[in-house]
């Protein structure tokens, strides 16, 4: 069965890349194959552009920008709300696209279309407030303020976890501030974000505004940053491609927005019902298969509710299901790939050899190459890869601690600084561990803590800037300062 025939409008499934309006495919003849990474069979191909298209699209979003920008904001916010009701519309089909290139249950994949369509109503909102402002004048008969204006083109790379929101968190707040975008998804999954592109078609949104490049991913990365015409970059995804891009932007002195990894300590105090907890922790831990920069990699529970603690982890973890994501009452689906699947038992193995306790996880059960089943160790300490390295896979680590002031010094001890959790009721210690977290969010007694009120980032190595929130669209918005001098009539009024 193919694809499309899955969807019920299958004018969704594209396989060519989206520029300045048309389905375009590459030049050269370049092509590669989309897996589902449940059953390793190909769902499709996508085009390889050249160089030179890569330039006919900067080309494209350069000629857009000018009428796109001289909208009426509420203009352009409305062709945004026509766009987040196709994104609701067609709810279903971007779902099972999306757990047929990514591999995430279902219910899961809904969840992420409502969640990625909730920025775009955000931000066609917000677009209507980028308010300016007026300054007291300190120059004698002169008027002072300040004007908002759009960055110009925006280079938007993406990763595979969030084929569909990671998108629209930046392209929502780019387009409503008046900027045009060029979106590169990850090769994984670049079937969400050409649904999202025949969505925006017709939704009215112009052509040139929304483009999808798709190519070699270090080639159109290089020619993105270097050229000077593309203002801004927003980027998720590792941190080690974070800092190449970073250095590829320094030459044009682009706006860059980085959203990294992520290595999240989830901290359980005393007075915490280890029940509770655990379960919370759990959910924090194997959402989307553990591939989740806020995914709670180093789990800290109190001395003295540790072991119980344990127990009703372990108990909660037996209950989950493995399996395609396609099929019902699946808790995780398949990691993204086979070198997800060696890097989590690399982890795992190396956790073991430096004394960490296999309390459950049995591979044999795993019903595919590129399936992984949750593992939980105790006894995880500093020296090992769990503890430093993102581990992007359902391994869970445990690690008692005796007090406040350690638990903090533990959580600290990484370069990630993307997100925490702490759980207990004493407003004391919270307060404390709240403030002495060098993380962007941290989220008391709740494993939800996104959505697009929020100011999503990080500090250390998990990033620069914010995005979502009342301040993720000024990433795409210059402050132009102005004078207006001999007027003679301001003066002290
Ligand atoms: N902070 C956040 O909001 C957030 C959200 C989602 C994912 N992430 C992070 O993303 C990572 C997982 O995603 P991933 O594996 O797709 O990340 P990745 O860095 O490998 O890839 C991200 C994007 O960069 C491109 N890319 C890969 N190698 C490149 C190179 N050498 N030069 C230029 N571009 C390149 C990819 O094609 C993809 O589009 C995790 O570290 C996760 O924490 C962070
Ligand atoms: N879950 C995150 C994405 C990280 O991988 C989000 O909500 O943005």
């Amino acid at each position: 069965m193919t694809l499309s025939s899955k969807l019920s409008d299958p004018r969704l499934f594209r396989q060519y890349a989206y520029v300045d309006g048309k389905w375009t495919h590459g030049e050269g003849g370049r092509e590669e194959a989309v897996f589902d990474p449940a059953t390793g069979e190909a769902l499709g191909h996508i085009p390889w552009l050249e160089a030179h298209q890569i330039t006919a699209t900067v080309d494209a979003a350069e000629a857009a920008f000018v009428h796109w920008r001289a909208l009426r904001v509420d203009e352009r916010c409305e062709r945004l709300l026509a766009w987040y009701d196709l994104l609701q519309a067609n709810r279903e089909d971007l779902a099972t696209l999306m757990t047929l290139e990514q591999g995430k249950p279902l219910p899961d994949a809904r969840g992420e279309v409502e969640y990625g369509a909730s920025f775009v109503r955000w931000f066609a909102e917000e677009g209507k407030r980028t308010f300016g402002e007026t300054i007291p004048s300190h120059i004698p008969n002169a008027a002072l303020g300040t004007i908002k204006e759009p960055v110009g083109i925006a280079a938007l790379i993406t990763p595979w976890n969030f084929p569909l929101a990671m998108i629209t968190r930046k392209a929502a707040a780019a387009m409503a501030a008046g900027c045009t975008v060029i979106v590169k998804p990850a090769g994984e999954t670049p079937f969400s974000a050409l649904a999202l592109a025949e969505l925006a078609e017709r939704a009215g949104i112009p052509a040139g505004v929304f483009n999808v490049v798709l190519g070699d991913p270090p080639e159109v990365s290089r020619i993105l940053c270097a050229e000077d015409r593309v203002k801004a970059l927003s980027f998720t995804g590792s941190t080690r491609v974070g800092r190449l891009l970073l250095e590829q932007c320094a030459n044009t002195v682009k706006r860059v927005s980085l959203e990294l990894g992520g290595n999240a300590p989830f901290i359980v105090g005393p007075d915490m019902d280890p029940k509770e907890a655990a379960f919370a922790a759990v959910a924090a831990k194997f959402q989307t298969a553990g591939q989740d920069c806020l995914a709670a990699d180093r789990i800290l529970v109190h001395e003295s509710i540790h072991d119980a603690f344990v127990e009703h982890f372990a108990e909660r973890m037996a209950a989950l299901t493995v399996g395609n994501g396609l099929e019902p009452e699946i808790d995780l689906g398949p990691l993204i790939h086979r070198q997800a699947v060696e890097k989590a038992a690399a982890i795992v193995d190396d956790a073991i050899s430096k004394g960490a306790t296999l309390v459950a996880g049995d591979q044999s059960q795993a019903p595919g190459e590129n399936f992984f089943m949750p593992v939980l160790l105790t006894d995880v300490t500093h020296d090992m890869k769990i503890w430093h390295e993102e581990s992007f896979a359902p391994v869970a680590g445990i690690t008692a601690y005796a007090d406040d002031d350690q638990v903090i010094e533990m959580a600290n001890d990484t370069e990630y600084g993307l997100a925490a959790y702490l759980y207990t009721h004493d407003i004391r210690r919270i307060w404390k561990i709240l403030r002495a977290l060098e993380f962007g969010m941290v989220s008391v007694n709740s494993v939800k803590m996104t959505g697009p009120p929020v100011p999503f980032g990080g500090v250390k190595h998990s990033g620069l800037g914010r995005e979502g929130g009342v301040t993720g669209i000024d990433e795409y918005l210059e402050t132009k300062y102005y004078c207006l001098g001999a007027l003679g009539s301001v003066s002290g009024s």
